[in-house]
């Protein structure tokens, strides 16, 4: 049975989860993917690097770090001061990349995956910030070194989106998408509509785990706009830089305005858009150009999209072929995440197993 060594860099509540879930799930991953995963090394910015060469025991290591000990204690293992220097030092086939950049920086997940990719490693990642800034150009590097890129979980968590424009609908075209794509932001609207005040609302979303460590980044919409830079990336095959997005968070939202909309049968939704806009005449444009935003509006209680509450999103994918589809489902937290990238784990596994 092949056997895949596996990196996880940032080994906090998603490299975790993951962890975990290759440790219960080992027997389906022989099972239906062919393959056996160890966890070869690991990652946090304070604690540095860690390998084993046989593989961890995952439910010893997750014991270790709940105690409060320092990786470069653990019994058995070789330690460098960074991730980027284990790596480089390091053998391994897939890279977990896990770390807490923000949305709007790319970096230092930016700099690990690459690191991978150059040597020719497959890399799995829920890093948005670094998918924003570059996926066309990850998945460029991946394609020449022929390794897999994939990074599910950078948008709606564990509902599969990505996969589903790229897998799902191969080859349609897409004409434009429109959807709710933050959990908290939607989280606190729906708890506003309830009666609920803004700061409760978020304190539920921190609790939850679904806020980014600065909840700016999820008010303010700056989460929303590395998601849709990342969907433009895989729908359109364009690049659009965080300023080409026109952008207005939820913080000037007020009750007042929450309670109006729904007196007149709407409700305010942060909503996300991308259509196509005009198609230069001139010759050297490449590109149609998109019309990208992120913006509170008040939709209909007719438009479906008014009716997803909560941590739940959706997007709305419109293309020639299948005319328009809804995928909706779960955003954010800890579990959603995890299994966006699990499912990575598992895409990687088949096409390297046994079968
Ligand atoms: N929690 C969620 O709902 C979702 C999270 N994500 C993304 O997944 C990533 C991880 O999120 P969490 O696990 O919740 O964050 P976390 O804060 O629990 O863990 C992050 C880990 O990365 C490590 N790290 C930071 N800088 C590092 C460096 N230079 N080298 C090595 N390790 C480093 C930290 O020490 C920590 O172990 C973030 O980019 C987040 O935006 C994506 C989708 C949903
Ligand atoms: N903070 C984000 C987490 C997932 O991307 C959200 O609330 O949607």
């Amino acid at each position: 049975m092949k056997h895949i060594r596996l990196s996880i860099v940032g080994f906090g509540t998603v490299g975790r989860w993951l962890a975990d879930a290759v440790y219960r799930r080992g027997t389906w991953l022989e099972r239906e993917c062919g393959v056996k995963v160890s966890v070869v090394s690991v990652a946090t910015r304070r604690g540095g690097f860690i390998h084993c060469d046989a593989g961890f025991d995952i439910p010893n290591l997750l014991n270790y770090l709940v105690a409060g000990k320092a990786l470069a204690d653990y019994p058995g293992v070789q330690w460098w001061e960074n991730a980027l220097e284990g790596l480089a030092a390091t053998e391994y086939d897939v890279l977990a990349e896990t770390s807490n950049t923000n949305p709007r920086d790319p970096e230092p997940a930016l700099s690990h995956i690459r690191v991978a990719l150059e040597r020719g490693t497959h890399v799995i990642t829920s890093s948005k910030g670094a998918c924003a800034a570059a996926a066309l150009e990850l998945t460029a590097l991946a394609k020449k070194r022929g390794v897999h890129f994939r990074m599910e979980s950078t948008v709606m968590s564990g509902t599969p989106v990505l996969s589903t424009l790229q897998e799902g609908l191969a080859g349609t075209r897409v004409i434009g998408f429109r959807g709710i794509l933050n959990g908290t932001a939607n989280h606190i609207l729906s708890k506003m509509a309830d009666g609920l005040d803004y700061s409760s609302a978020l304190a539920d979303a921190k609790y939850y785990g679904y806020a980014e460590p600065d909840p700016t980044d999820d008010v303010e919409g700056y989460d929303i706009v590395a998601k849709v830079r990342i969907l433009t990336a895989v729908a359109f095959g364009q690049t659009v830089s965080a300023d080409q997005v026109i952008l207005r968070g939820i913080t000037e939202i007020t009750q007042n305005e929450v309670q109006q909309a729904a007196q007149n049968k709407c409700r305010i939704k942060l909503l996300a858009s991308v259509q196509l806009g005009q198609k230069s005449n001139s010759p050297e444009a490449r590109h149609i150009p998109l019309e990208c935003r992120v913006e509170p509006v008040a939709l209909p209680l007719t438009d479906p999209l008014s009716r997803i509450d909560g941590v739940m999103n959706a997007l709305t994918v419109k293309s020639d072929t299948v005319s328009e589809i809804t995928i909706i489902g779960p955003g954010a937290g800890p579990e959603q995440a995890g299994q966006g990238i699990f499912t990575d784990l598992a895409t990687v596994a088949r096409s390297l197993g046994a079968f």
